[in-house]
């Protein structure tokens, strides 16, 4: 395609631009009263209910956001990524997560090539092999049952994969399927993760599933190895092919490093890595602690979300709003983060996936044709469930910063309890906090409130909420395996939906390579200062100082470690 021209160069961009004089003269407070706009600004779908009433935005403002939407041919691209199209142009590669959850009999190309048989290929294989580990029909070296998992990857092959498998833990019908089974995750390369990790499990009932998209991550590649020798030193090296598997689109090296490719699931370049919790990635893990069905029910979750998106109008549709009410909330009113706040325990690792999936993808500095960009892109996002948070940093999104938050609440918990004599459920009491904050931040508390209330005067500039500060809520029916699938979906395609419209590409990951490159370096210095005690050279002042320590104070207990390396197991 043609090179575009910058989003902030178009009259829609120019007119929101304007339109924020007119924002800055309202507040929440007053377009809370408009109940006709707050009706309008409440979507529900499939159950589930978005209500974006709160946010800085009059329905003219949504308006634009629609023209801003056209003019950065938000249609055009999302059809482009659903027909197979090389959107990601920098790495030359189809975008099509989609294909990984679409039912069995659904046609999506890359390259000519109807991928989905090819998915539905893996899918069998791991519901097969699953089961049969769960069954106890695989086998240890020793002949017994493999009943638990160490799932070793990192950044995309650990966060999505740890997000669901948490949101499940607690989920009735996941559990009863795990019931016997434990499912850790290895992702740090410091030892520390290693150690406890392995910690009470016994290599004859374990499986390692090695996940890597590359097979050359220096992490993941160090805890397989680490992992390898565990199994080896304690059931010798022809325990490996029972014991370890892997998941990659690289099964040359996997081969190479030793595990059956028989016992490797594949997954393809069109599914980026922070978009692969619905390959095999996530899926043989979470098959082997759930169970493939209950697995199939959160990629049907997600396959529906793709439907919505792809077919929904773009002011019904739920990625659409939440997207470009992001792109507003950063581009336009100036607010760089964004807070996820689930209302539920099982959702605690939501938001440090989404930190990846939205700061990896959207945290950009040039537009895809590579021109720089003028403005800001990608969000800082962070966040805790509640109430875990307003004990800790809604202090600062209540009377410091203004930080767009998203409330994420289910109607049903997955753990009801009622205790006898309390005024409501331990659900209604969590849940009561997911109604009560968004006013709060949306109203706030003014100094004429507080002098009705009779505060003293000294306290009430301490005391006062300014109030005007945006937040959506989204209610589901439930945290389901479904219900968890279109979480994720609706977060994907909502970060695709601000990359789109800020004329990014969301789907590389340039910057995280300079980081790695120098890390080898620093490697190679401390080995070669380690075995043959050469000074530290080449580097800044800085680092050479801070090495030359690190060597000084290590050394000791790394000569002891390197002597004895070979008889040292965990
Ligand atoms: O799956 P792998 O190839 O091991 O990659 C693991 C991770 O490493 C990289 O640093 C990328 O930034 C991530 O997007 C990726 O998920």
């Amino acid at each position: 395609m043609a090179p575009t021209a910058l989003i902030c160069d178009t009259e829609p961009w120019k007119d929101l631009k304007e339109h924020v004089n007119q924002i800055n003269k309202t507040h929440l407070r007053d377009l809370m009263n408009d109940v006709e706009r707050c009706q309008s600004m409440m979507v529900e779908y499939d159950g589930m209910v978005l209500d974006y009433s709160r946010q800085r935005a009059r329905l003219d403002t949504m308006d634009k956001l629609f023209k801003l939407a056209e003019a950065a041919h938000l249609r055009q691209k999302i059809d482009r990524m659903y027909s197979g199209e090389h959107i990601n142009s920098t790495e030359n590669r189809s975008v099509l997560h989609i294909a990984l959850r679409a039912p069995r009999d659904k046609a999506i190309y890359s390259d000519g090539k109807n991928v989905v048989p090819d998915v539905w290929h893996v899918l069998d294989k791991i519901n097969d092999f699953s089961e049969r580990v769960r069954s106890g029909s695989w086998v240890g070296a020793t002949g017994k049952a493999l009943k638990d998992v160490v799932a070793v990857g990192i950044g995309g092959s650990f966060l999505g994969p740890l997000f669901v498998h948490t949101a499940l833990q607690t989920d009735p019908e996941a559990a009863d399927s795990a019931k016997g089974r434990q499912l850790r995750f290895l992702a740090n390369v410091d030892p520390v993760d290693v150690a406890r990790n392995i910690s009470g499990l016994n290599p004859e009932t374990t499986l390692v599933v090695v996940v890597s998209k590359t097979f050359t991550t220096d992490e993941t590649m160090l805890n397989a190895r680490t992992m390898r020798e565990w199994i080896s030193s304690a059931l010798g090296p022809q325990a490996v092919a029972k014991h370890m598997v892997a998941v990659s689109t690289n099964l040359t090296l996997v081969e190479k490093f030793g595990i059956d490719p028989a016992n490797t699931f594949a997954f393809w370049d069109w599914v980026g890595g922070r978009y692969s919790v619905c390959s095999a990635v996530g899926v043989l893990p979470l098959s082997l602690q759930y169970g493939f069905p209950i697995v199939e029910k959160f990629l049907n979750g997600a396959s529906n979300i793709d439907e919505h998106f792809y077919s929904t109008p773009f002011d019904k549709n739920l990625p659409v709003i939440l997207g470009l009410l992001s792109v507003w909330n950063v581009s336009f009113l100036g607010y760089p983060a964004r807070a996820i706040l689930p209302y539920s325990q099982a959702l605690e690792k939501f938001a440090p996936h989404i930190q990846q999936v939205s700061m990896e993808s959207n945290g950009k500095g040039v537009s895809i044709d590579g021109i720089p960009l003028p403005f800001e892109t990608g969000e800082i996002d962070f966040g805790e469930p509640g109430t875990n948070g307003q004990h800790s940093f809604y202090q600062l999104i209540h009377q410091g910063r203004v930080i767009p938050c998203d409330f994420i609440g289910a109607i049903k918990s997955q753990q009801p309890v009622y205790l006898k004599g309390e005024l409501v459920s331990n659900h209604d009491e969590l849940m009561s906090n997911f109604f009560a904050q968004p006013d709060a931040l949306a109203y706030g508390k003014s100094p004429e409130q507080l002098l009705h209330d009779n505060v003293p005067d000294h306290l009430i500039p301490h005391k006062t909420f300014s109030g005007n500060r945006p937040s959506l809520s989204l209610l589901l029916p439930s945290l389901n395996a479904y219900n968890i699938g279109q979480l994720l979906a609706i977060y994907e395609h909502r970060i695709a939906v601000e990359g789109f419209t800020w004329g990014i590409n969301s789907f590389d990951q340039w910057g995280v390579e300079l980081g790695k490159v120098l890390a080898t370096q620093v490697r190679k210095q401390l080995h070669l200062s380690r075995t043959k005690g050469e000074p530290v050279q080449s580097f800044n002042f800085s680092t050479t100082s801070l090495l030359k320590k690190f060597l000084e104070v290590c050394f000791c207990l790394n000569a002891a470690y390197y002597s004895s390396a070979s008889s040292q197991a965990y």
